[in-house]
This record gives C-alpha cells, structure tokens and sequence, in this order.
C-alpha cells in the first residue's frame, strides 16, 4: 500500500448555525491546518498515489480566503469540512483532519 500525507492551510471566515446561543454564529475566520491522507495500492501512470498540485487545487483553491457557507451546503463545521474535502478527494482519500485551533481539531476517516 502506498500512502502519501498533503498539509495545507487554509485562510478562511465562516459562521455556524446553531440551535442554542453561541459567539461562533457570528462571522468570524481561522487558519484552518488540514491534513490530507490519500493511499492506494497501485501508483498511476505518472507514478503518483495523488499529484500534491491536484489535492491543493481541489480543496485549497475551493475553500481559501472564502466565506465557508457559501461554499459547503452544509453547516461548516470542522467535522462537516473534513468530510467535504474527503469528498472531493475521493476513495483514495482515508482520513482528513481539521484543525482549527490549537485545542480544536475535528477528522473524518472512511
Ligand atoms: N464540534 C465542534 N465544535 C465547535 C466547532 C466545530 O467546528 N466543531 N466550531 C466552533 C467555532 O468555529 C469556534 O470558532 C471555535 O470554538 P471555541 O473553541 O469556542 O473558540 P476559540 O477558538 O476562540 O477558543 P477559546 O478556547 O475560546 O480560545 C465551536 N465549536
Ligand atoms: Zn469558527
């Protein structure tokens, strides 16, 4: 099995929806650090599990510097980001974590 690990960060604000009162239904913005792992048990023709270049365009240059609701149909949670990007990623795409904060880090494993 081959493995590969993508670190990216991701600039962004969002606000969520919640059913009790809370400061994050404000707008407000993180640094978000996400950890992309992807694995397969071949490589592809170019001899890659996933082109890093690839995994930054379809989850960096979809969610950086955006507001998140607008982005996600879902409320943007850490939790619900990690699935997002798993989704766009695909199968190969195991486990993504979501860390928002230096105590709030949220991850989706398939
Ligand atoms: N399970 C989750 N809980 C919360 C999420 C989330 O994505 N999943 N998100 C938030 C908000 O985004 C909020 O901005 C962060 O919450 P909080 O820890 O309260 O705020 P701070 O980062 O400012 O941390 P302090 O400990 O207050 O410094 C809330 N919950
Ligand atoms: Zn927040």
């Amino acid at each position: 099995m081959y493995r590969i690990h993508k670190r990216l960060e991701i600039s962004a604000a969002h606000r969520l929806d919640l059913n009790y009162e809370s400061k994050c239904s404000r707008i407000h913005g993180h640094n978000w650090m996400i950890d992309v792992y992807m694995q397969s048990e071949k490589l592809d023709e170019n001899g890659m599990v996933c082109d890093f270049t690839l995994i930054k365009q379809r989850v960096k240059d979809r969610l950086d510097h955006r507001f998140l609701n607008e982005v996600l149909d879902v409320n943007p949670t850490a939790e619900n980001i990690a699935k997002w990007i798993a989704d766009q990623l695909g199968e190969k795409c195991y486990l993504v974590r979501v860390k928002e904060s230096e105590g709030n880090t949220a991850e989706y494993e398939r």
